[in-house]
């Protein structure tokens, strides 16, 4: 797959007039002037960096000792009161060659049959290379297809020809989302695979949030504890969207006060 990235997207990024950086916030004008452009040259390229150097730690990770990572943060994630009493979530298919965080064990007991009615699933399809993903909800893992990135999600149409629900034109908020990213620190920043898609659908849902006077989703990252960076590290920019919470093997980390409020911690 071939990432894309453009001086205009560049320029996209600058306008709502606020740059953060590792070492700072910079205030921009609303215009993308070359030395600017520059600047988010510069933090695009650290980016790039920062995600090799962290998929190399990913690969470098004894197999068994991911998997142990993998059931601690599920177990912690299924045995928690903000994820039991949850009725609603969105959350990543996880891709083992990725090295992601694998949500299999969370996912199947999402889908699990429930005499109340049980945890309603949307989960990441994507639309096109435009940073376009909706979240569609699904009932069975079975719905699920591998995409051209070997991602598996699921068809916009269920198995009888209806349209899958789309997160987006819900009638209820979701209570928590469940991302997947490169790397994390514990001030929340979170740096994604490049394409853009969750900071663009997390802007969309908060929007939507807010115009419905909903209560915001809680956005939980899960993270391998070799992920987690110190602070400073991770260069961001004005649209990168900071997480609630993470959860490593090691516990949760609640971040915003959100997390605080709502994770009984
Ligand atoms: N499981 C999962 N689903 C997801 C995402 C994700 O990060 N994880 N996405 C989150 O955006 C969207 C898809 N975006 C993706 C962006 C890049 C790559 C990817 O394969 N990246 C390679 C590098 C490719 C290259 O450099 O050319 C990699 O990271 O190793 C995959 C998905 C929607 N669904
Ligand atoms: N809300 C947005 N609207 C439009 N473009 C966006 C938005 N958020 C990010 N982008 C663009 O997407 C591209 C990739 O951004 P970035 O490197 O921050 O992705 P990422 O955070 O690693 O990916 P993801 O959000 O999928 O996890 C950049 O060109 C960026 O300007």
């Amino acid at each position: 797959m071939t990432l894309w990235y453009t001086r205009a997207a560049a320029k996209g990024a600058l306008v709502s007039g606020q740059l953060w950086q590792p070492y700072g916030l910079l205030r921009m004008t609303s215009k993308c002037m070359s030395s600017n452009c520059d600047e988010l040259d510069a933090i695009f390229k650290q980016k790039r960096t920062l995600r090799t150097q962290v998929r190399k730690t990913l690969k470098a990770i004894d197999p068994s000792l991911r998997s142990q990572q993998d059931n601690a943060i599920q177990d912690l994630i299924l045995g928690a009161p903000w994820f039991k009493s949850s009725l609603r979530l969105c959350a990543y298919i996880s891709c083992s060659s990725l090295r992601e965080v694998d949500t299999f064990k969370l996912l199947s007991h999402i889908l699990q049959p429930h005499p109340n009615g049980g945890k309603k699933l949307y989960v990441p399809r994507v639309e096109d290379k435009n940073s376009h993903m909706r979240m569609l909800n699904i009932s069975h893992i079975g719905d699920l297809v591998a995409n051209s990135m070997d991602i598996l999600e699921p068809a916009p149409l269920d198995a009888v020809g209806n349209a899958r629900e789309d997160v987006l034109q819900a009638n209820d908020p979701v209570d928590i989302l469940l991302l997947p990213g490169l790397a994390f620190d514990r001030s929340g920043r979170r740096l994604g695979r490049g394409g853009g898609y969750y900071d663009t659908f997390l802007k969309n849902y908060k929007e939507l949030a807010e115009t419905r006077n909903w209560k915001q989703p809680l956005l939980v990252a899960l993270s391998y504890s070799q992920q987690i960076l110190d602070d400073g590290v991770i260069p961001v920019t004005s649209t990168d969207i900071p997480v609630d919470a993470l959860v490593s093997p090691e516990g949760v980390i609640p971040i915003s006060s959100a997390a605080f409020n709502r994770m009984d911690l």
